[in-house]
């Protein structure tokens, strides 16, 4: 299998993709066609900021099962695109924080003491001790706009500094801010009491232009402002008007909406701005650790199946897989025989999670049970990344619950798929600790394996309809490995599950229909 490596990443984590035994192609800056065409063989890519994975770059991709970011932002990969193609997106969160925060407080420091514009004045040969008169951190409010991994440490180095930090982000529980000495605040109040205001959000749609002419007005005359988060969340050319009014005294930018911005960028004019080239990760340490992450996500992913950090499906570490697999089985055979039971489009899926199981992480079994459910119309169209997106995309509604407890069992999944004029009810079962066995078809209680070609039987219940099956069976040179019978009372009916060695012709089929007492067979896959 073959990585493609297509932005700067240290040798240590090449090493351990090429120890794997995966074939490594370095290519850095490559043109969008030159990358449309290095992606179609590569089962793997390895990526920083550097390289923009479009709809269409992915669509070139051929065998690609896996997009590894060697760092945090993912706003240039196709999320979308990647997940309908069923492709998985990693990111190595973490392995950058500090250095990201770090570089946030450099360039605050850079800008309270003017250090760039000091050091280039000296350097031309002149001694301006009075023009750069700055100002102390100490005592100042630092309005933090995104409290997560990177805003966090920053958080925690400027109460080290002596400020005072608050902070906007809606999704972060005022215990969890007061834990970290973080009084959490409305956007316009963070905007009204910051003097310097440093973001921490990825970029998104919400996020586009965060801050533009209106933020800005909102803020107290004479503010700093940082990104050095993202390119775009920052409006750079209201930035520009604000820092040509005064309002904003300073601003300190390590990424742009265009990278590498335009030479002549109307911000570079201005003598109070600071800039870096996208240098927020750009350390040793950080590069160490995202390089070894990212190398060794993909080989767990592409050599142990094993999934880490992925954005677009859940993560199973390799102890949580070695419990989960059975289930994972169970899940898939359930959705599979759910879909050949189905007898039009499928509406709903609901699945019941009982007993044991339901204490598990069971947000990969839903997506094994729906893969399993469409796999006989994708086929190869669906895999655990797109299930989900896959089933939504065809209308399909899926609830799930949990139960701690499972009838007479002591882990039970159970499933009801609603189809265009009707509904079918299944459950199956892990035995011991590995054997999956389905244990309910709707009122029909049985003890199956579900495995290999299999018969799924509807007939009067009378003497010798079974032995009439068997015999039409034999005569078709069809061995019956192992048969389940259950009855419906009040219909007088029986139903059969049994399985045979070989996959029964559509003659079998029908002469098996055609016999008396026989209400329905269907051929079943599993
Ligand atoms: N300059 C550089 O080299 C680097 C830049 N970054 C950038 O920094 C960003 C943040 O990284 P982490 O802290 O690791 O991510 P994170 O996911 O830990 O934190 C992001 C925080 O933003 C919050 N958030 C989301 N939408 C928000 C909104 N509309 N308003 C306010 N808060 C919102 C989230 O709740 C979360 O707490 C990354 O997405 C990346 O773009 C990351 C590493 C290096
Ligand atoms: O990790 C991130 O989000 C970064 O912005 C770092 O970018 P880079 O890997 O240095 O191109």
């Amino acid at each position: 299998m073959k990585v493609l490596v297509t932005d700067p990443l240290l040798p240590e984590g090449l090493e351990i993709l090429k120890k794997a035994g995966l074939e490594v192609e370095e290519r850095v800056g490559l043109s969008p066609e030159e990358l449309k065409e290095a992606i179609r063989e590569a089962d793997g890519i390895i990526i920083r900021s550097g390289t923009k994975l479009t709809a269409e770059i992915i669509e070139a991709a051929e065998r690609l099962k896996v997009i590894a970011r060697a760092g945090t932002g993912l706003d240039n990969v196709d999320l979308e695109a990647a997940s309908r193609r069923g492709i998985v997106v990693m990111n190595c969160p973490g392995g950058n924080t500090n250095s990201a925060a770090e570089h946030t407080l450099a360039l605050m420091f850079a800008m309270a003491r003017n250090v760039p514009q000091a050091m280039a004045s000296l350097k031309a040969g002149r001694w301006e001790r009075k023009k750069f008169l700055g100002r102390e951190l100490m005592g100042k409010t630092l309005g933090i706009i995104g409290l997560g991994r990177i805003g966090s440490v920053v958080a925690e180095r400027a109460q080290g500094l002596k400020m005072k930090v608050i902070a906007y982000d809606p999704y972060v529980t005022p215990e969890r801010a007061s834990e970290m000495g973080v009084e959490l605040v409305s956007l316009d109040e963070l905007y009204a009491r910051s003097d310097i205001i440093t973001v921490h959000v990825p970029l998104m749609k919400e996020t586009y232009h965060l801050l533009n002419a209106e933020s800005f007005a909102k803020m107290k005359d004479g503010v700093l402002v940082i990104n050095c988060a993202r390119g775009g969340i920052v409006d750079e050319r209201a930035l520009y008007e604000a820092m040509k009014s005064g309002k904003v005294a300073g601003a300190a930018l390590d990424v742009f909406e265009k990278e590498p911005p335009d030479p002549d960028h109307p911000l570079f004019s201005l003598e109070n701005f600071v800039c870096t080239p996208h240098l927020g990760a750009s350390t040793l340490e950080a590069q160490k650790n995202v390089a070894v992450a990212a190398a060794s996500q993909v080989v767990d992913f592409l050599v142990h199946g094993v999934v880490r950090n992925a954005v677009n499906m859940p993560s199973v570490s390799a102890e949580a897989l070695k419990v989960l697999k059975p289930y994972l089985v169970l899940a898939e055979k359930l959705g599979a025989m759910q879909a050949q039971l189905a007898e039009g489009p499928i509406t709903e899926v609901s699945i019941v999670y009982q007993g044991e199981v339901s204490r598990l992480d069971t947000a990969p079994l839903t997506m094994a049970l729906l893969k399993g459910l469409l796999s006989r119309a994708l086929r190869e169209d669906v895999n655990y990344v797109n299930a989900l997106y896959r089933a939504r995309e065809r209308g399909i509604k899926i609830l799930e619950s949990k139960t701690e407890t499972a009838e007479d069992f002591l882990n039970l999944i159970g499933v009801t798929v609603k189809f265009k004029g009707g509904e079918n009810y299944l459950a199956g079962t892990i035995f011991g600790k590995m054997e999956p066995r389905i244990v309910r078809i709707n009122d029909f209680q049985l003890d199956a394996l579900p495995q290999g070609h299999m018969l799924y039987i509807h007939n009067d219940d009378r003497p010798g309809v079974i032995g009439l099956i068997g015999v039409t069976l034999g005569e078709a040179g069809l061995n019956i490995s192992r048969m389940h019978v259950g009855q419906e009372p009040e219909k007088r009916r029986n139903v059969i599950l049994l399985s045979v060695d070989q996959a029964p012709s559509e003659e079998v089929l029908s002469a098996l229909r055609n016999l008396p007492h026989v209400h329905s067979v269907k051929a079943l896959e599993l």
